[in-house]
């Protein structure tokens, strides 16, 4: 009884959508304790100030980055950053012998030119870089254990790639047909003042965006070229639309044995996913909706195979800030702590 100790962990980008969730979850997760709150601007207020709803659970300024002092009052950090700013604190923290989750698109790549081709930012922490691990537990599980540092996915690649994965591994489709048609909610851009997320844009509408040219697009490749064998290229397309939270990505793709029916694919899928708590395969005919992941750290699969075309339908539903983001990053920190997977996560969405 006496000896237990909560690990102290710290947030830098608290103030943000990814930061509120990090915190919510933290304060109730039962082997943790929230010891440092970073940002930039919210700098010196309280986090109650920031989030009135959680002032009377949290009682944490938000403090400088300062990577000495953190690494000195934290075991874990995790970072909550627009991209490219992760990479110029890591490398400290990991120095300085803390666990990293990066929730930003820093450490996801194995390439660094291809991250500097499409983020834009030139890197100076290739050893850090070399270090860190992709933060798909469903597919990098016992890598993530042994990380020091994690890189973890970004939302779209979440959706889409517990959506492809299966028939990738299994090689059960041509890989140059994938098609990801995804939706995202405005949640999905941050909490940063943007044109394109006013209610007066974003509402009654549904609007394409980046196509061709998403920087998730590398990020998914990636992955899947991982889990083919060889290099793969897929088309995705992003969408806005007007809910706060949640992913929905329908995938397309051609099956190399026309054969197959829905159930097989469901026989497959629930196989493939036997020991993942956080994917559920929907029954037979059922559709997953974003509603019934929102809140929780669930990702719904559905399957569906039309014989007309010979082609494979998978829909994925996350919530993008759980899943698809803070909750993630969590579930890697049990997996590099030793602990239940799903430790301090929710199991239940909020529905309606
Ligand atoms: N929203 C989503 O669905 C997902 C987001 N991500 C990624 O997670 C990361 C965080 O996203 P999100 O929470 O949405 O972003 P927000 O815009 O909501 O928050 C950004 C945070 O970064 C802090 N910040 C900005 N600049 C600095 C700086 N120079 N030094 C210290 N802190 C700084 C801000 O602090 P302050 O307010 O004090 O300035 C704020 O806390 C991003 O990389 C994003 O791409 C990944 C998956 C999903
Ligand atoms: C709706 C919306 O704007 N979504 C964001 C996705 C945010 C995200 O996950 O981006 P990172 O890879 O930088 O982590 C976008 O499309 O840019």
């Amino acid at each position: 009884m006496g000896n237990f100790r909560r690990v102290p962990v710290g947030i830098v980008g608290a103030s943000g959508y990814g930061g509120v969730q990090l915190v919510r979850l933290l304060m109730e997760h039962p082997e943790v304790e929230l010891v440092y709150l970073g940002g930039e601007s919210s700098t010196g207020k309280s986090f109650g100030d920031l989030y009135p709803h959680l002032a009377h659970a949290v009682n944490l300024p938000i403090e400088t980055v300062e990577p000495e002092m953190i690494a000195h009052r934290c075991e874990v950090v995790f970072l909550s950053l627009p991209n490219g700013l992760a990479c110029q604190i890591a490398p400290k923290l990991v120095e300085k012998g803390c666990k990293v989750l990066d929730l930003s698109a820093d450490y996801r790549f194995s390439d660094l030119a291809t991250y500097t081709t499409w983020y834009g930012t030139e890197r100076s922490d290739r050893s850090t870089a070399a270090t860190a691990v992709y933060g798909l537990p469903e597919l990098y599980r016992d890598r993530i254990a042994e990380a020091q540092i994690v890189g973890c996915p970004g939302c779209y690649p979440t959706a889409s790639l517990l959506a492809l994965s299966p028939l990738l591994k299994q090689g059960l489709i041509v890989p140059e047909t994938a098609i990801v048609d995804a939706k995202s909610g405005t949640s999905g851009g941050g909490r940063q003042a943007k044109v394109n997320l006013l209610l007066a844009e974003a509402d009654n509408s549904l609007a394409p965006y980046n196509v061709t040219r998403h920087r998730h697009t590398p990020e998914i490749e990636q992955i899947c070229s991982d889990l083919a064998g060889h290099e793969v290229t897929i088309q995705f397309t992003p969408h806005l639309i007007p809910m706060v939270r949640g992913i929905l990505a329908t995938v397309y793709a051609t099956l190399r044995d026309p054969g197959l029916v829905r159930d097989d694919l469901i026989t497959i899928y629930t196989a493939f996913y036997r020991n993942c708590p956080w994917v559920k395969i929907c029954d037979s005919g059922v559709y997953p909706q974003t509603k019934w992941a929102s809140g929780s750290n669930l990702c719904y699969i559905g399957l569906e195979v039309d014989p007309r075309t010979g082609r494979v339908i998978v829909m994925s539903a996350i919530d993008n800030l759980i899943k698809g983001q803070a909750g993630q990053a969590i579930q890697c920190l049990n997996l590099m702590m030793g602990w239940d997977e799903t430790l301090g996560l929710p199991k239940l969405g909020f529905y309606p």
